[in-house]
């Protein structure tokens, strides 16, 4: 809970927009954060006020909302509502009410949550038939780990409690009203889809494994599946929300599907593909680059993209809402991807050359200067052991699948060729740890340090590591130790043994839960995932976190009056102050979350421990340490340049880094 002995005047150091928060709050007024579910207000200055809404997008698709400039006019002329201005002859339609979300996963239930976080009148239900992955969503150990997960899902399905808020940065002390719970997780389906305004449909479409276009065709069927329920049991009028990434023309495909079952029913279907990546989902959520809304054309397909654009609207601002048809949608997701991907097959196909130049060529200054161009940017450019994870290469061959399809083989070829260097990349980097250890691994212990597709996550779907696990155990070496300190061992165990792996060489596989026992007598250690602990204490205790700027929502604040309207953005400006001004620690500083009901003693979630504090070994490794640990000669085959190799060369270490045409010591070598 916010200090109360620290409620006098605003501090005098503070910047511009802290001194204009210090103003910022009326003597009398009460604020509540939030209104009943089920109401159309949006968040309320006082409670029991109705706001009429009003577009501040010039887009004839914008409906209105509680944007920033529509919080400022009421602020600016008390409780007046603003004349509503709506383009002429643009669409309208009754908002949502009622979200249904189909697909508790990676997207569906980071999405959801956002959603409701940000939107506290809607009611937003989250089904999946995975009953323990719904049991994890209601309970204090979410099955997903993103940073900041937590708490939105806490904030949205439990509510939050009546708090004051005092603070040096404050005039006043601010009340902050009690949040109703409006998010819902559940396996009723089909009562959730019968309830629901909006159906997003966020079910798996992995790579088909059988049939026509196994290994490059997208599988729908978990798509197909979902919309028959929505064929059985949603009303008429329901919007269809395309969330999964689909082949083009699934929303065609859907809308027939509807139509042929219901054909008295209007149904609309959107697109509107998720860009989030695993490990930053919370903040790709709430700070989008940009959403992606495709509709059909017609005054009804666009009425429906107006009503998406007003629930998103609620936090992301008006011009980073991009609504186009439903084919330009489906195909920029899959482009998108592709494009990303092909980045970082450029890379390291240049990593490749450094390797094989010789003469001193570094791969992350070729990344360096290239970055800096403005026209392409520094992002993805990190050469590896190539991409993972359970999107990029599904992506691309669906975009090639499609391309094939259209009988432009020469654009399939060049689709393809992205994973071809991927797949050459990760081959290149065992075949090199075998040659470097005289081309044979029998007798020999090799430690791998990261087993996610990336770091901050525990997602191991795809991930590079399988694959070079795989080829390194067709050397039999002695032990394949793997640790990673965002996985359980069993999740990695798990991976492992759907990796086709021979039993003889499946045997020699251990998974440890510390980095010591993964390093503890090993000839090499491959680093496989961009963990900042991998990088080494030296390293990461210098690295220090950078002071955060406060950004307190400028814009939100009405200079005139001083007053602060707070949605749950404002609501977390006041939370950065708090951890200014009072140097909180606490995850809550306002003191607004609800306590979670005690696990049972047998709970498993508790046994394995949590992301944000979990007994697994964060530790940072300690190269020192590790140097003591290993055999001689001590190898390190950095796949994703993250240590600092002249100092593990000072440690005695012989390092490989990618796309080093070079050791430190000037003295040149060649890849394998
Ligand atoms: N994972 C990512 O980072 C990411 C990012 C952007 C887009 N996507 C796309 O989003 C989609 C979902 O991906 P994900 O990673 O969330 O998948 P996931 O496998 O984590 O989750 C999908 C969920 O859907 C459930 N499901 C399947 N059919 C169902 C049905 N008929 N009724 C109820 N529940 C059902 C499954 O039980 C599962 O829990 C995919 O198309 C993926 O390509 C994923
Ligand atoms: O410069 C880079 C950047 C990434 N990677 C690797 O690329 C893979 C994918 O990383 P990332 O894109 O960050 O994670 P994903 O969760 O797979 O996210 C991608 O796939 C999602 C699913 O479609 C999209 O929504 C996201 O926009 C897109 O970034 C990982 O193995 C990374 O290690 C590199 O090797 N070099």
């Amino acid at each position: 809970m916010a200090n109360p002995n620290h409620s006098q005047g605003p501090c005098p150091a503070a910047p511009s927009t802290d001194r204009e928060l210090a103003h910022s709050l009326p003597s009398s007024q009460s604020i509540a954060s939030t209104v009943s579910p089920g109401t159309s207000t949006p968040h309320s200055w006082s409670a029991g006020t109705d706001w009429a809404l009003r577009s501040t997008d010039p887009s004839p698709l914008s409906g209105g909302t509680a944007s920033p400039d529509f919080e400022l006019h009421r602020l600016f002329n008390g409780n007046n509502p603003p004349p509503a201005q709506k383009a002429p002859g643009s669409p309208s339609r009754a908002a949502a009410k009622n979200i249904c979300f189909i697909g508790a996963g990676f997207v569906g239930g980071p999405t959801a949550a956002v959603i409701a976080h940000h939107n506290p009148h809607l009611h937003v239900h989250v089904v999946d038939l995975n009953t323990s992955r719904i049991a994890a969503w209601n309970s204090p150990h979410l099955p997903i780990h993103e940073t900041g997960l937590l708490k939105i899902v806490r904030i949205a399905r439990d509510g939050t409690l009546d708090t004051t808020v005092s603070l040096p940065g404050l005039a006043r002390p601010v009340e902050l009203k009690a949040r109703e719970p409006n998010l819902v997780f559940s396996t009723g389906v089909e009562e959730a889809v019968a309830e629901a305004d909006v159906v997003f449909i966020c079910v798996n479409t992995p790579t088909k494994t059988g049939g026509l276009g196994a290994g490059a065709m997208a599988d729908v069927s978990a798509v197909e599946g979902a919309v028959r329920t929505v064929t059985r049991h949603a009303r008429a009028g329901t919007v269809v929300v395309e969330k999964s990434t689909v082949p083009c023309g699934t929303a065609k495909m859907v809308r027939d599907i509807l139509r042929h079952h219901r054909p008295e029913a209007e149904f609309e279907v959107l697109s509107n593909p998720e860009f989030l990546a695993e490990g930053t989902a919370v903040e790709n959520l709430t700070h989008p680059d940009r959403i992606l809304i495709g509709s059909a054309q017609t005054p009804s397909g666009l009425r429906a993209a107006a009503m998406l654009k007003d629930i998103y609207a609620a936090w992301v601002p008006p011009g980073k809402i991009v609504t186009v048809n439903t084919f330009s949608s489906e195909l920029a997701k899959l482009v998108a991807n592709a494009m990303l991907a092909q980045r970082i097959s450029s890379i390291n196909a240049v990593s490749a050359m450094c390797e094989e130049i010789g003469l001193g060529a570094d791969v992350d200054d070729v990344s360096l200067a290239v970055g800096k161009d403005e026209r392409l940017g520094p992002k993805f450019l990190q050469a590896g052991v190539g991409f993972g994870g359970s999107c990029f290469e599904k992506d691309i061959l669906n975009l090639a699948y499609l391309a094939r399809e259209l009988h432009l083989d020469a654009v399939a070829e060049y689709w393809v060729s992205i994973l071809k260097i991927n797949e050459d990349q990760r081959r290149r980097f065992a075949r090199r740890v075998v040659r470097e250890l005289n081309g044979s691994l029998r007798g020999k212990k090799i430690a791998v340090l990261g087993f996610a597709f990336k770091d901050e996550t525990n997602d191991t779907r795809n991930s590079i590591a399988v694959h070079i696990v795989r080829d390194l155990a067709l050397e039999l070496p002695k032990e394949i130790a793997l640790f990673d300190p965002g996985c359980e061992v069993e999740e990695i165990v798990e991976e492992v043994q759907s990796s086709e792996l021979s039993s003889a060489e499946m045997e020699r596989v251990k998974v440890c839960s510390g980095w010591r026992e993964c390093l503890q007598g090993s000839s090499a250690v491959c680093i496989l995932t961009q963990w900042k602990q991998f990088r080494g204490r030296q390293l990461g205790a210098s690295g220090g976190a950078a002071r955060q700027t406060i950004k307190l929502g400028g814009h939100q604040l009405d200079p005139a009056t001083n007053d602060v309207c707070l949605s749950e953005t404002s609501i977390a400006d006041l939370e950065k102050l708090s951890w200014r001004e009072l140097s909180s620690q606490s995850d809550d500083p306002l003191g607004r979350l609800k306590p979670l009901p005690p696990c049972p003693a047998d709970c498993s979630g508790c046994r394995l421990g949590q992301w944000d504090a979990r007994g697994r070994d964060m530790e940072a490794v300690d190269w020192v340490e590790a140097a003591d640990m290993m055999e001689e000669p001590r190898w390190v085959f950095d796949g994703r340049n993250v240590v600092n190799q002249a100092e593990l060369q000072e440690l005695g270490f012989k390092v490989r880094g990618i796309g080093k045409g070079f050791n430190c010591c000037g003295a040149t070598w060649r890849g394998g």
